[in-house]
């Protein structure tokens, strides 16, 4: 194990999955839940804490909310995937507007891919994942061994 290159963490048949969009985008992923929250109802969801307020209101659907976007909400997501407490995530990021929390964006796209998990950054990437034969089967993701990593350095640094 600690030799190895890469684990494998399982994405189970239901998914963990976070939702954030910002200002922009947010009524194009409020409706894009709507209109598929008999699927989204199979599985957890959360969001920044103004999307995941919103998505809750028009859908029924329970969503926990973490603090807003700008206040730490994208940091808080890229903890709970670190920790493979979220798995799968819809962020509509606005390609049209600046955003003050720039850095805290690139972080958590930037940790979603360290750590394998899909992500959609658009509607028809999300329309293709929502229809995955993955969403109702566990995935197998593959991500760098960081024991390994750590070891390694370990060893260096003597
Ligand atoms: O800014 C965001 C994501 O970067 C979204 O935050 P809100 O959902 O609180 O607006």
């Amino acid at each position: 194990m600690l030799e190895e290159e890469f684990v494998t963490l399982e994405i189970g048949k239901t998914k963990h999955i976070a939702l954030v969009a910002h200002d922009g985008k947010k009524q194009e992923l409020v409706d894009w839940c709507d209109r598929n929250k008999e699927i989204l109802k199979g599985h957890f969801l959360c969001g920044t804490g103004t999307t995941a307020k919103l998505i809750a209101e028009k859908t029924g659907l329970p969503v926990k909310g973490f603090c807003s976007g700008p206040l730490g909400g994208d940091q808080q997501i890229g903890a709970k995937i670190v920790e493979g407490q979220i798995d799968f995530m819809i962020f509509l990021w606005d390609p049209l507007e600046a955003q003050p929390h720039d850095p805290d964006v690139k972080a958590l796209l930037r940790i979603a891919v360290v750590y394998d998990i899909p992500i959609a950054n658009n509607l028809a990437t999300a329309d293709f994942m929502l229809n995955s034969k993955y969403m109702s089967e566990p995935y197998a993701r593959k991500i760098e061994n960081f024991n390994r990593t750590i070891q390694q350095r370990v060893e260096r640094m003597k």
